[in-house]
């Protein structure tokens, strides 16, 4: 049960000035594609030296074997979480999972980014079923291949626990205080809700990261997680 920030920051100079400034050293922490893609993986070995527990979301999208290959590498960075998106199929999951081996690195599938909404999901990508019913299809398929647990929004997490069980898994962005802006994420919900529809994980960015004291929202998102508002 933690909170992740999420470090959607360009640079390991204004990630480090950033968790100094407001006080956040050892706060469990999620690595993106925009930091990784500059700082490499050294950059992980620098937030484990100051005992970040870190969730590398580089969200894997290939071919089995390629995401196999990926996954051998990335089990040896010892970090806790890595996601795939469950849409590479049962096969592509089956095979991250192997490639996890031996670490105790946990596969997380994304199912449909809370980004999206059934508008996007009927009209751009032509996908049958609404937003609920494609993730259950892919959280079904994710526990079928050996996932440890799905990303979704707080709203599916009762279906999802329903469905794959209790144990499986369920991170969840989309997080925002309630006098937060919505940017452009289309699933949100409060920290309060999350904790009420059963998410293990949250992921909160731009309510911690862009507030006027990031401390202050840190605190006020773990409030409401841990004990409601
Ligand atoms: O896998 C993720 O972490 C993820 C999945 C998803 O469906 N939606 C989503 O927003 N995320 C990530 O969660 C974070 C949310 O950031 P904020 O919207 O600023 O709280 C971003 O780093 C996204 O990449």
């Amino acid at each position: 049960m933690s909170v992740f920030v999420a470090l959607d920051f360009s640079t390991w100079t204004e990630t480090e000035q950033f968790l100094k400034r407001n006080d956040l050293a050892g706060v469990p922490v999620k690595l993106g594609m925009e930091l990784f893609y500059r700082e490499g993986p050294a950059i992980i070995e620098k937030l484990q030296a100051d005992n970040h527990s870190i969730f590398l979301d580089l969200k894997l999208h290939d071919i089995p074997n390629t995401v196999h290959q990926a996954m051998k590498n990335i089990a040896s960075l010892n970090v806790d979480v890595v996601t795939i998106h469950a849409m590479g199929g049962k096969e592509m999951i089956y095979q991250a999972k192997q490639g996890l081996a031996g670490s105790s690195t946990k596969l997380m599938a994304v199912t449909i980014l809370t980004s999206m909404d059934n508008t996007v999901l009927e009209q751009e990508l032509g996908l049958p079923g609404n937003v609920e019913a494609n993730v259950i299809r892919f959280a079904s398929l994710a526990k079928e291949a050996g996932a440890d647990g799905v990303v979704s929004s707080v709203h599916e997490v009762p279906m999802i626990k329903a469905h794959c069980g209790e144990d499986f898994l369920s991170i969840t962005p989309g997080i925002r205080l309630s006098d937060s802006s919505q940017d452009d994420q289309k699933r949100v919900a409060t920290p309060e809700e999350a904790k009420q529809q059963g998410s293990d994980f949250l992921v909160v960015g731009r309510s911690i990261t862009k507030a006027e004291n990031p401390r202050k929202a840190y605190e006020q998102v773990m409030k409401e997680w841990q004990h409601g508002k």
